[in-house]
């Protein structure tokens, strides 16, 4: 069996893909070893198998014994030991969550339902370095799939809605923290049907402002607002974030840097771990909707097709429905007043399932199937 290292199984990422291993029964096919950066020497987790203890994250020696290596550690710890890792001339699998070696020559981004060919190749090639991609994008190529395989998009515009969960698990608390100190300046007014409404307003509004409004994770109010800024500046006005659009959304398909141009603005919301995004498409010829319906649905196994009917939509198309689940709703898809050619469309994904944990259970056993 192989040994397979697992880094960060304890944070939220790594979580997610645990609970999603023992749901698919993954732990049967390996032999894991858990490594911590914090905790070495403890017990380690018994997912159906007595693993021991737990190993030094920073053991060089004991990262070495492994085939397989998969981290949701994040980028920090990624810079740090990779390098040392492949210097002592390593040669198994590493599996990340981080976006750190996304864009590296000798790494590619997983995706299989969108490019498992890619990954096959690569993998021909004896490529051995395997990243997950930015959440966004992939959440979008699950959901607009069918389009990229029939070679139907010449551009997109997008405008994301992405949950607290993107920033980390001390985000989403302080969004319900904030959450709750909105509500409870208000509380007495809450309860008096007889209140007018825009003095509630009024509390609120003050109490978001308050210099003791709980923002220090976000450094704004999210609750009861949006934050239209993820990720740091870059020098053409783009956030980071907005970036990764078109850059990983080409690497994944395998295609030239700017082949297909992606771009837009990525705003952070109150929601707790499903990113939605608004679509402009422009497609290369008029298809019909109906044609278009049948390519998303026939793309991958959790692309749901949604009607363009509002009940249907409020019910279906949203994180409230979408929250821990796999499926990648796709729906107020009609085409714009731009032309016939002009695609309209919005998506919702959990994110910390194909956005983040589920690609990279999908490429072990990718590579436990090849062993
Ligand atoms: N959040 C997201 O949406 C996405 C994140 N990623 C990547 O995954 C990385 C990890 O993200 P995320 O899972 O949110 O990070 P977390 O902060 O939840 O976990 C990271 C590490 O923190 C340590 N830790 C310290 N205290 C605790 C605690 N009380 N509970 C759990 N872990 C603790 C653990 O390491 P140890 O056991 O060694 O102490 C853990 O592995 C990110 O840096 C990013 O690179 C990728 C895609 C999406
Ligand atoms: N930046 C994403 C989450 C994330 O971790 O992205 P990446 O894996 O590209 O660093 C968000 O805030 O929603």
């Amino acid at each position: 069996m192989k040994k397979v290292g697992l880094i960060g199984w304890r944070g939220m990422v790594g979580s997610v893909l645990m609970s999603r291993m023992m749901e698919e029964n993954d732990f049967a096919l390996i032999d894991p070893v858990f490594f911590t950066t914090s905790q070495a020497g403890q017990a380690a987790p018994n997912y159906g198998k007595d693993a021991g203890q737990l190993q030094d994250a920073f053991n060089i020696d004991a990262l070495r014994a492994m085939d397989i290596i998969i981290t949701c550690q994040g980028g920090d710890y990624t810079k740090d030991v990779y390098p040392r890792l492949m210097a002592t001339g390593w040669n198994g699998f590493w599996i990340d969550a981080a976006s750190a070696l996304r864009m590296e020559e000798n790494a590619i981004i997983i995706l299989d339902p969108v490019n498992g060919q890619v990954i096959d190749s690569a993998l021909n090639r004896g490529l051995k370095t395997f990243v997950g991609g930015n959440c966004t994008v992939s959440l979008m190529l699950m959901a607009l799939g069918g389009l990229f395989a029939n070679n139907l998009v010449e551009w997109i515009s997008s405008s994301t809605y992405q949950a607290a969960s993107g920033a980390g698990a001390r985000h989403m608390r302080e969004l319900l923290t904030q959450m709750g100190t909105l509500r409870d300046a208000v509380a007495a007014e809450l309860a008096d049907p007889a209140s007018a409404i825009l003095d509630i307003e009024r509390k609120v509004t003050a109490a978001m402002r308050d210099d003791t409004f709980p923002s220090s994770q976000f450094g704004a109010p999210l609750a009861g607002s949006l934050i239209p800024w993820i990720d740091v500046p870059l020098a053409n006005g783009q956030s980071k974030e907005e970036w990764k659009g078109m850059a990983e959304t080409n690497k994944i398909l395998g295609l030239g840097t700017g082949d297909i141009p992606v771009d837009g603005n990525c705003v952070r919301i109150g929601a707790l771990r499903c990113h939605s995004q608004s679509f402009t498409i422009k497609l290369k010829g008029d298809v019909p909707l109906s044609e278009i319906h049948q390519m998303l649905a026939a793309h991958n196994d959790w692309v749901r097709v949604i009607e363009n009917d509002r009940a249907i939509t409020v019910k279906e198309l949203t994180p409230a429905k979408v929250t821990g689940t796999l499926n990648v709703p796709v729906g107020r898809l009609r085409k714009m007043n731009m032309g016939n050619d002009f695609l309209s469309a919005f998506s919702v994904g959990d994110q910390l399932l194909w956005g983040a944990a589920e690609p990279l259970r999908r490429m072990l056993r990718i590579l436990l199937a090849k062993a």
